[in-house]
C-alpha cells in the first residue's frame, strides 16, 4: 500500500458526463424508478401529476427549493440544499442529486402529507414480492445444510451470506470464497474477514452496529448474521441501523425489518430459529432498530452529526452494507483503486468494516495486481457490474 499522501483529494463524483454510470443513473435509472412507482400503485390524478412534473423535472429542468412548510427544509438547508437550487441535477455532487430525488419522489406520492398516502411505501409492491419470492423459501432451507459444521465455517457462511445478499443473490458459502468470477478473476477483490473476527471474539461483550442497505433478500441475511453474533457472543448487543423513510428504492426501513423478522419467524427449521433469536434480543433490549435522519443525508460520513458520532464511538465494530453506505463511508469520489482503506476511513469514530458489492465506480484499498487482473480481464466494468465485492476494515 502506498504510504499517506498529502496529494490533493480526487474530484466529487457528478453526473455531467453522457456515458458515465452516474450519468446513466439519473438520465435512465431514475426515470424508470418513477414509471415504476407509478405503475405499481394506484395513485390518484395529484400523485400522477406530481410524478410527471418529477420525471420531466429532473431530466430538464433544475432542482427547485422544497416546499416552504416540508418538514425537513431546515434539515436539506444544512445538508446544502442553497448550493444546489437552481442547478441542473447533472451538475450538482451525484451522491447529493441521487438523495434529493428520493425526497422528492416522496412528495410527489404524498408520503409526508397528511391524507391516504401519508407514510405508504411507493416501493412496498417490489420489496414484498421479493420477500415472498421462491428464491427466498430456497435460501431460507439452505441453512439448515449449516448445522453442525464447524462454528468458524458457520460463520463464514453467514458473513458471505450478508455480503452477497447485498447482490440480492444471497448465497450461503460454505468455502470463505467461492471459486473465482465467470472472467477467471477472484469475486472478492479484499478480504479481511480474518481482521473482522478477530475484533469480535466470543466474549460476550462487544457492541455491533449493523448500518443496514436493503431490504427483502439483502436484510433477511443481515438478520441471520446478526442472530449468529449474539448467539455465539461475538456480540452483546447489536444496534441495527434502517432509513428513517424508504429510499434508494429497496433500501431497509423499521415496516422491512419487522417484515423480513415475520418471515424469518414463520420458516422452517435453523431460519425460525434464528428468527426467534431476533424476536426475543428486541423484546429484552439486546437489538435496537435505529433510524437516524442523517441515514438518508446526501453527505459522506466524514460530515456524521455528532449525536451519532458518539453512538459508532462507543461501538466495538461497526458494519456497513452495501455500495451507497462505502460511497458514502471513503468519500464519493474517483479515488485511485490503490488509494488505502485505512487512509480515506481514518475520520470514522471507531473500528469500521465494509461489505460491499462493486456497484458504482468508487473503490478504495486494492492491491495493484489486483486491480491490473481485473482491469485486464475486463475493462472497467468490474467497478459497477455487482459481479465482485469486498469485505475491508479498519480496526
Ligand atoms: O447501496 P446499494 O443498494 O448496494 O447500491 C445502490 C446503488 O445501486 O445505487 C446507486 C445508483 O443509484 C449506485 O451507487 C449503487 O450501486
Amino acid at each position: 500500500m502506498p504510504e499517506r499522501s498529502d496529494a490533493p483529494l480526487p474530484p466529487v463524483l457528478l453526473a455531467d458526463e453522457p456515458g458515465s454510470f452516474p450519468h446513466g443513473v439519473l438520465a435512465e435509472r431514475h426515470p424508470a424508478i418513477i414509471r415504476q412507482v407509478r405503475d405499481a400503485s394506484p395513485y390518484g390524478p395529484e400523485q400522477r401529476r406530481a410524478l410527471d412534473t418529477l420525471l420531466a423535472n429532473c431530466l430538464d429542468g433544475v432542482i427547485e427549493p422544497l416546499p416552504a412548510d416540508a418538514h425537513d427544509r431546515d434539515r436539506w438547508a444544512a445538508w446544502g440544499a442553497a448550493d444546489h437550487t437552481g442547478r441542473s441535477w447533472f451538475d450538482v455532487p451525484w451522491l447529493w442529486s441521487e438523495s434529493f430525488f428520493y425526497r422528492r419522489l416522496l412528495d410527489a406520492v404524498g408520503y409526508f402529507a397528511p391524507g391516504p398516502w401519508q407514510g405508504i411505501d411507493p416501493f412496498r409492491p417490489s420489496k414484498t414480492a421479493e420477500l415472498d419470492s421462491p428464491e427466498t423459501d430456497e435460501e431460507l432451507a439452505a441453512l439448515d445444510a449449516l448445522t453442525g459444521r464447524p462454528p468458524a465455517e458457520q460463520d463464514q457462511a453467514l458473513l458471505h451470506g450478508s455480503l452477497w445478499g447485498n447482490r440480492a443473490d444471497l448465497s450461503f458459502r460454505l468455502g470463505a470464497t467461492g471459486g473465482t468470477a465467470g472472467d477467471g478473476t477472484p469475486p472478492l477483490v479484499a478480504d479481511d474477514s480474518d481482521v473482522l473476527w478477530s475484533l469480535l471474539p466470543p466474549t460476550g461483550t462487544a457492541t455491533v452496529c449493523l448500518i443496514a442497505d436493503n431490504a427483502g433478500r439483502e436484510l433477511v441475511p443481515d438478520l441471520l448474521l446478526i442472530a449468529r453474533l449474539l448467539t455465539e457472543g461475538r456480540a452483546a448487543r447489536v444496534l441495527l441501523h434502517v432509513k428513517p423513510h424508504p429510499y434508494y428504492v429497496s433500501d431497509a426501513t423499521h415496516a422491512d425489518v419487522l417484515d423480513a423478522l415475520r418471515r424469518l419467524v414463520a420458516a422452517p427449521g435453523a431460519a425460525g430459529e434464528h428468527g426467534r433469536v431476533l424476536w426475543t434480543a428486541l423484546t429484552d433490549g439486546r437489538l435496537t432498530v435505529r433510524a437516524h435522519p442523517f441515514s438518508c443525508a446526501p453527505l459522506p460520513y466524514a460530515d456524521m452529526p455528532a449525536d451519532l458520532r458518539e453512538e459508532l464511538a462507543s461501538a466495538t465494530l461497526t458494519i456497513l452494507k452495501g455500495d451507497l453506505n462505502y460511497r458514502r463511508l471513503v468519500g464519493d469520489r474517483r479515488w485511485p483503486p490503490a488509494t488505502p482503506f485505512t487512509e480515506v476511513t481514518a475520520h470514522f469514530p471507531g473500528p469500521v468494516a465494509a461489505l460491499r458489492t462493486l456497484k458504482s465506480d468508487v473503490v478504495t484499498g486494492l492491491d495493484a495486481d489486483t486491480e491490473a487482473a481485473l482491469v485486464a480481464a475486463e475493462g472497467q466494468k468490474w467497478r459497477t457490474a455487482g459481479t465482485h465485492a469486498l469485505i475491508q476494515v479498519r480496526p
